[in-house]
């Protein structure tokens, strides 16, 4: 007899985004969500084996008299009456290790300065370097754990998590032992990412940035990969106007497939730079901001099928113009959201992300639902394990405290009140005291 690790029964609803396997939703697709519920009053089960993998799901009598008729033992129940179950939220683009605070800069935001005045003054991105490069490993870790741990709260059970704190070898190596220990450790799974360019460092040029990045930090890279030290799975780079330029930017990414990288890097934010036509020409997985994609990249990334990751926060907290989602969308573009939480953006909560989207970007609320579950797992090319409530994908879910999924965006940052369970691979891994 096999036991099972956990039967979730009786819920009134359990919202499965896509049932039939498919990896993606695109255009017109993006408003529909496969669900089980109906009016009678019938509850629904998901049934989780011992490895953390959904092995049935159906209606609460359905899956135990399968489970009878295979007769397999469960070890733990929990009742779901009145609740619906979602898949776990996937957040795609984040950069969550670093260190010091930059809480002085969003005061000089409101006072107008703009992201690029701020950087060029040394503050940003550099500010955050010099503070991480001084920070040690253990406390880089402490650091970076309490905040995945407020992810996984706003009920994040993947995460994509990005180096580029460091800027040369030392300590890009150093960001992503530390990524590479909370993957090893940590209840929530983390897609690495490489982004040694995300600025050029203080005293070189773009040029020697990017020779650094070819010729000494990939290569170390490469060493640590081989060895298994590491495991990353993405390369990024900022390409930007006064950051990395498209050619440069193509040579980094270019380097990074050769070693086997999947292509994920943040193009055409503050200015039109074409960022989106070159990623779709190398294969890029995904390309992030794209508030000023051209009606040609759009039309590349849906070509190619490059996920657009458009972030939200990103657009609010800088004033830029949003990112043209609804031409995204209409121009089938696979359209895929991140909360991008930085030190400008800080922001870690899928939810709140969702909200904006639904508000700043037009999308609506099936559309955000889709776009930060399987789409965003397939911008970090795992929508074949998450992203979605299907029998042989883990059992990532989130189980909230109303008959209807949507009060999770609805309630805008009060998904404290609408969580009741966040479960990753068959586990419970936070529970709302306040909500049991
Ligand atoms: N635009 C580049 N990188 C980040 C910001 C990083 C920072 O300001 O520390 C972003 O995606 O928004
Ligand atoms: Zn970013």
């Amino acid at each position: 007899m096999t036991d099972n690790k956990l039967l979730i029964h009786s819920a009134k609803q359990i919202v499965q985004v896509v049932s039939d396997g498919r990896r993606f939703r695109k255009g017109n697709e993006m408003k529909t969500l496969d669900f089980l519920e109906d009016d009678e009053g019938q509850g629904f089960s998901i049934l989780i084996n011992r490895n953390g993998i959904i092995c049935d799901i159906g209606t609460d009598e359905e899956v135990r008299s399968r489970c009878a008729d295979r007769k397999e033992g469960i070890i733990n129940f929990i009742d779901a009456k009145g609740c619906s179950i979602i898949p776990g939220l996937v957040d795609a683009h984040t950069h969550p290790v670093w260190a010091g605070d930059r809480v002085h800069e969003f005061a000089m935001k409101l006072a107008g300065a703009t992201y690029m005045e701020v950087h060029n003054a040394g503050g940003g991105i550099h500010y955050t370097v010099e503070r991480t490069r001084r920070a040690t490993e253990g406390q880089l870790f402490t650091s970076f754990k309490e905040r995945l741990m407020r992810m996984r709260e706003a009920g994040t059970t993947l995460v994509e998590c990005k180096s580029g704190y460091g800027l040369n070898v030392d300590c890009e190596m150093k960001m992503l032992r530390v990524i590479e220990k909370a993957k090893q450790t940590m209840a929530i799974g983390i897609s690495s990412t490489y982004c040694g360019a995300h600025a050029v460092p203080k005293g070189s040029t773009a040029e020697e940035a990017t020779k650094d990045v070819l010729n000494n930090q990939i290569p170390e890279l490469t060493e640590l990969l081989q060895s298994e030290e590491l495991h990353v799975d993405n390369i990024d780079v900022f390409c930007e106007k006064g950051v990395f330029d498209v050619d440069q930017s193509k040579q980094i990414l270019e380097s990074g497939k050769s070693i086997g990288l999947n292509i994920n890097f943040h193009g055409d934010e503050l200015h039109s730079t074409k960022s989106a036509e070159m990623g779709a020409s190398i294969g890029a997985m995904a390309i992030s901001h794209l508030e000023e994609i051209s009606d040609e990249g759009i039309k590349a990334m849906a070509d190619t099928g490059s996920v657009g990751v458009v972030l939200p926060t990103t657009a609010y907290i800088l004033r830029l113009k949003p990112p043209p989602v609804r031409k995204m969308i209409e121009e089938n573009m696979i359209v895929a959201l991140g909360s991008d939480f930085n030190p400008n953006a800080y922001c870690h909560a899928m939810p709140v992300v969702m909200h904006l989207a639904c508000v700043l970007l037009k999308m609506s609320m099936q559309e955000a639902l889709n776009a930060a579950t399987i789409n965003a797992a397939h911008a970090l090319g795992v929508s074949d394990k998450h992203g979605s409530l299907e029998v042989g994908k883990y059992a990532n879910l989130l189980i909230l405290d109303t008959g209807r999924w949507e009060n999770l965006i609805y309630k805008f940052g009060c998904y404290g009140d609408v969580i009741k369970n966040v479960i990753y691979k068959g586990d419970v891994v936070h529970s709302n005291i306040r909500r049991q």
